[in-house]
């Protein structure tokens, strides 16, 4: 059954705690003893964007098959759609939402604008298709995402022929004036504040007229499993990605094949829940584990048993079970920056010292997330020093008290973390997980009661 309007999936997304308001405080549930949980995930955040963006541009129909449907995922939609392209739900086999069947538009169509929301992947990835596109669109995002770092992908489209006007101050909004082609070429790009610039330009670079030469050029590049993931998406639709260096990227012109495809679960968004069997000492199997995978998530198989957990695996069910007391870490995480907060809340709650670094680039993420940490933990009794790039976290007793969101669903998230021990943590505005995790509150209620199969 074709339906033929995007809507919301039809499950309550707060379930008994729904926070209709942004500063609705949330009371945070208390696990009477270690956690012991079976718990499914919705679909990949960036697996999702990856595919809608590469089905929008690809050479025939495709369908994802259990795609994320959250806010960021429906900012993509629609922003695709304002472009002229197909999106349409097909009642599929997903707990969690239908398929979707994307159409190419036989000609992308600007004269419109797209509202980014708080969606990194749609503000970085969505530009240079705009610029594919005949005619201006206007890009605008939530105030709290107007101040996300965007200059290197103006900068970018303007070297490879894109207009695009500003007001100088490389973020949003801004217009993107296509003409329908893009010349592509040699550029550069400094990604040390995002590995989604470069994901952004890989992803149309095929469709440009001369393809795309790109080279990094900053000091350092996070999360470069994103970028890997990115040319797997390609790879996996006919393109070849080549890379004669670190940082430097090749795609020749071409066609990028249709393809129905299946999307993982998000395994970032498993971080929170495993943190749960960490802090509780207590043992939660995520499903659907995949064999393999590009996804950053997949490190928690490894990151948490540095906390002192036990990772098993029994074919795609994942299981992690925690110590008594987690350890305190000294990690490198500049692969991972989307796993800190739900690493950091661990360690607020361990019997030792953590250093937690290579992360400065996550100040440029939903908030300065190194800083709403260090507050809200401080806020709780805690001992948090900001590094230049990353934490130092002395864990202290914790007390109750309000931890603030900031917008940000990762952040939201976290305080539910240390809110499993701490009594009396109400976290304001929990609906800001709707980012990622429209299901959150009913699935973390859920979990302390068993989990759902
Ligand atoms: O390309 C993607 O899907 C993402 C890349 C990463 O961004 P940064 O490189 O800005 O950290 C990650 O943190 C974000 O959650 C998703
Ligand atoms: C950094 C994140 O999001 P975005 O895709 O908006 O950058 C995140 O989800 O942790």
């Amino acid at each position: 059954m074709l339906i033929s309007k995007y809507s919301a999936p039809d499950f309550d997304p707060y379930g008994d705690n729904r926070a209709d308001e942004p500063n609705t405080l949330w009371p945070a549930p208390v696990a009477s003893g270690p956690v012991r949980a079976t718990v499914s995930l919705p679909g990949s955040k960036s697996l999702t964007a990856r595919e809608l963006v590469l089905a929008a541009l690809a050479d025939g129909p495709s369908l994802l098959r259990s795609p994320l449907h959250s806010r960021d995922s429906a900012n993509m939609v629609e922003a695709l759609r304002a472009l002229g392209v197909g999106i349409e739900e097909r009642a599929g086999s997903g707990e969690f939402g239908a398929d979707l069947v994307v159409t190419p538009a036989e000609e992308l169509l600007g004269s419109t604008t797209i509202e980014c929301g708080q969606a990194g992947t749609v503000m970085r990835f969505v530009p240079p298709i705009a610029g594919l596109a005949l005619g201006p669109t206007m890009f605008d995002a939530d105030d709290s995402a107007r101040g996300r770092p965007m200059g290197a992908i103006i900068g970018a489209l303007r070297s490879l022929g894109v207009d695009v006007n500003d007001d100088g101050r490389g973020s949003l909004p801004f217009t993107v004036h296509g003409t329908g082609s893009v010349a592509g070429g040699a550029v550069e790009v400094d990604a040390s504040s995002s590995s989604q610039f470069v994901s952004a330009l890989l992803l149309s670079a095929s469709r440009f007229e001369n393809g795309l030469d790109l080279t990094h050029s900053g000091e350092r590049l996070p999360s470069l499993p994103h970028i890997e993931m990115t040319i797997a998406a390609l790879e996996a639709r006919g393109m070849t990605v080549e890379s004669p260096e670190t940082g430097h990227w090749i795609v020749s012109p071409g066609a990028i094949a249709a393809r129905d495809v299946d999307i993982e679960p998000d395994l970032s968004n498993a971080a929170p829940f495993l943190a749960a069997a960490v802090v509780t000492g207590g043992s939660v199997t995520i499903t659907g584990w995949p064999e393999s995978t590009t996804q950053v998530g997949a490190d928690l198989a490894d990151l948490l048993p540095l906390f002192g957990a036990t990772v098993t695996r029994d074919g795609d069910r994942l299981t992690v079970t925690g110590p008594d007391r987690p350890d305190g870490v000294t990690v490198d995480l500049s692969t991972g920056g989307e796993l800190a907060p739900a690493l950091v809340a661990i360690a607020a709650l361990a019997d030792g010292p953590s250093e937690i670094t290579g992360i400065g680039h996550i100040r440029h993420h939903e908030t300065d997330r190194l800083a709403a940490l260090a507050a809200e933990i401080n806020g709780l009794g805690g001992r948090v020093t900001e590094l230049e790039d990353g934490l130092r976290i002395e864990p202290q007793p914790l007390h109750g008290g309000v931890w603030r969101s900031y917008e940000d669903h990762r952040m939201a998230t976290a305080g539910a973390i240390v809110g499993l021990v701490v009594p009396g943590v109400e976290i304001e505005n929990v609906a800001t997980t709707a980012k990622t995790l429209p299901q959150f509150t009913e699935l973390w209620g859920r979990m302390l009661q068993g989990g759902s199969r």
